[in-house]
C-alpha cells in the first residue's frame, strides 16, 4: 500500500470492545469498518480482533459465515492485531480453553488462556514493547499468556508482575501482532500505531 493512502482497518464486530479500537484507529487517522460479513471483510486492508469473549466470537464467526473467511484472510497475508480474546483467536494451540474451543490460528504460539488466575485475575501495569520508547500502560482483563513461541515468533513483551514475571504478552508473526492486554483502553495509540506501520509495510 502506498505510504500516503490510510488503510481502511476493520474490526471484528461480532461481540467485544469494538468501539474502543474503531476510536483508536479513527484517532490515528485510519478508515475504520465494523465487519460482521464476509463482504465487509473483503473491503479492509487489516483488521483487529477486539478483546471480549474468545469462545463466544469463534461461536458466533461461525454462525455468520466468517470462521472460513477469516481464516482464509489471514492465509492469504491480511494483517491483523488481536488483543486478548483476539490474541487466543490467533493462537494455534489454546491450553485451558473451553472445550471444543475453536481458533483462527495464524501465530504459531500456545496462549493460555485466562492464565493469571483469581488472584489477580485483572491489573494493571507498564510493560515494554520492542519499538516503543517508553512503557505502555497495560490493561490486562481475565487475560492470556503466551505458553511457548514458535522460531518464527518475535516476542515484543514480557510482564512483570508477580508470579507472572516473564511471560510473554505481545509478539508478532509476519503481518500477525497480538496483545495480551487492551491497547485500546486508556486514550494511548501507540501500540495501534505500530501496528498501523506493520500494515503499510506489508
Ligand atoms: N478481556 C478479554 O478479552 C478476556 C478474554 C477471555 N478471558 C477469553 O477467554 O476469551
Amino acid at each position: 500500500m502506498p505510504v500516503s493512502t490510510s488503510p481502511t482497518i476493520g474490526v471484528l464486530a461480532l461481540q467485544g470492545d469494538v468501539r474502543e479500537h474503531l476510536a483508536a484507529l479513527e484517532g490515528l487517522g485510519c478508515a475504520t469498518l465494523r465487519v460482521r460479513r464476509p463482504a465487509e471483510l473483503a473491503a479492509c486492508d487489516a483488521l483487529v480482533l477486539p478483546g471480549g469473549e474468545s469462545t463466544t466470537m469463534a461461536r458466533l464467526a461461525r454462525t455468520f459465515e466468517l470462521l472460513e473467511p477469516l481464516r482464509e484472510a489471514i492465509a492469504d497475508g491480511l494483517p491483523v492485531l488481536g488483543t486478548c480474546a483476539g490474541m487466543i483467536l490467533l493462537a494455534e494451540r489454546v491450553v485451558d480453553g473451553a472445550a471444543g474451543q475453536e481458533t483462527l490460528g495464524g501465530i504459531d504460539m500456545t496462549v493460555r488462556r485466562n492464565a493469571f488466575g483469581r488472584q489477580v485475575d485483572s491489573f494493571e501495569g507498564p510493560v515494554e514493547m520492542t519499538g516503543l520508547d517508553a512503557p505502555v500502560h497495560g490493561v490486562f482483563i481475565r487475560a492470556p499468556w503466551v505458553e511457548q513461541v514458535g522460531p518464527g515468533v518475535e516476542v515484543l513483551a514480557r510482564v512483570h508482575h508477580g508470579d507472572a514475571a516473564g511471560r510473554i504478552v505481545a509478539v508478532r508473526e509476519g503481518h500477525l501482532m497480538a496483545t495480551s492486554f487492551h491497547p485500546e483502553v486508556g486514550g494511548d495509540s501507540r501500540v495501534h500505531q505500530l501496528f498501523v506501520d506493520l500494515v503499510r509495510a506489508v
